[in-house]
């Protein structure tokens, strides 16, 4: 299976080269830059030298990269994939790691991303897998999640698909390490300026939120509005997601347990640590799994759920390769059955 990835100098890209190195029935097509046209792709990533010594071209090259490739990786910045997705479209399978092919509204993506939609018509599938594995069995188009969405999803999708929470009353609490925004430099995310510190970002405004909301929405069977604060912290990798909803009155805590085993008790990627389990980023890093753990607090009525993922593989890069997988027809585990790296 011939793979090109479209962006290939981002985190998510070079992610990908970890992860599809250890796929046996992948062959690396094209690797796109647009500022490092020509250059080997070990001299960007010095880490990925012995393994990979690609020369980057530029996506120019569009015809030949359709025309060489089975499945295309997108990992641009969101606003830019559709130009992509628009010349390719019918002639490879698409995953697209940005926000570009997430919504199924697109006027939704056009509020929060303030850019326009201009390929409505991709029938793009949402590639959360374990939620939408038959849909995207089938996609020429998959808008892989985001990192805080894959956490916070996956840990409320078992409460608000049972009706054991009132979905009003959901607020996710997320922090993220850095790798989150990408490798371009900014301020808000060099050394000093994160280092010893922890800063909430974005209340009330993330772009995350109308994904979180588009997927509870669709497993509630009636709209449902969250309250989301993401968090930067000191550590290059990893999400831990804090979940909070009432329950309804005379929910069980065995009735919480059920409602997780029976959405996931057959996911391998996603390891229910159960009733009193306590997630960390350290035995997810590397890894596409995702650990969930939950507690009733019987003293408030609340039940509260943790997940910890890595951003960059669950969250991104390894989930993609879920859903190629997924698209074609194999193993969903292949090259992705690395344990997590510990300590
Ligand atoms: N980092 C993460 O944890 C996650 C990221 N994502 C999403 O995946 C996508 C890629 O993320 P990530 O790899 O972290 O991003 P990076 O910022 O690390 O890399 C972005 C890539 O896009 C290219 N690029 C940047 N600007 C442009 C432009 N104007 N036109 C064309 N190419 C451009 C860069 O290549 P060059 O300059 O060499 O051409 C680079 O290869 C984003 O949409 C991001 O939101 C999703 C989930 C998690
Ligand atoms: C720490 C950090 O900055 N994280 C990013 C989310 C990364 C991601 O998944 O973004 P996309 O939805 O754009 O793909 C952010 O908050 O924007």
């Amino acid at each position: 299976m011939k793979v090109s990835i479209i962006g290939a100098t981002g985190y998510t890209g070079a992610e990908l080269l970890r992860i599809l190195n250890m796929h046996p029935a992948v062959e690396i097509s094209y690797l796109t830059s647009e500022s490092h046209t020509g250059a080997a792709i070990n001299t960007i990533y010095p880490h990925l030298s012995g393994v990979y010594d690609r020369c980057l071209v530029s996506m120019q090259a569009m015809e030949d990269i359709g025309r060489e490739s089975d499945v295309v990786f997108i990992g641009l910045p969101h606003g830019h994939a559709m130009e992509v997705g628009k010349k390719l479209a019918g002639t490879v399978k698409i995953i697209d790691l940005g926000a570009d092919y997430r919504f199924y509204n697109t006027a939704t993506y056009e509020t929060w991303y303030k850019v326009p939609h201009t390929h409505k018509e991709s029938g793009a599938v949402y590639g959360l897998t374990e939620l939408y594995r038959e849909k995207v069995k089938a996609a020429s188009i998959v808008g892989n999640p985001g990192c805080y969405t894959t956490a916070s999803i996956l840990a409320l999708a078992p409460l608000v698909q049972k009706q054991l929470v009132d979905v009003t009353t959901l607020v996710v609490d997320a922090k993220s390490g850095v790798s989150g925004a990408g490798r371009g430099l900014s301020l808000g995310s060099h050394f000093t300026e994160v280092f010893e510190s922890v800063k909430a970002y974005n209340i009330g405004g993330h772009r995350h939120t109308p994904e979180i909301e588009q997927a509870l929405s669709e497993l509630a069977g009636t709209e449902v509005v969250i309250s989301f604060t993401p968090h930067l912290i000191p550590m290059a990798r990893g999400i831990l997601s804090t979940c909070y909803a009432k329950l309804k009155p005379g929910v069980t805590p065995e009735q919480v347990d059920q409602a997780f085993a029976d959405l996931y008790g057959r996911e391998y990627f996603i390891r229910l640590l159960g009733r009193g389990g306590y997630p960390a980023t350290k035995n997810t890093r590397g890894s596409n799994f995702c650990d969930l753990g939950w507690h009733v607090d019987a003293r408030t009525g609340r039940v509260i759920v943790v997940a910890a993922i890595d951003n960059l593989v669950k969250g991104a890069a390894g989930q993609a390769v879920q859903n190629m997988n997924v698209m074609f027809d194999l193993d969903e585990k292949t090259g992705l059955n690395q344990v997590p790296v510990y300590p």
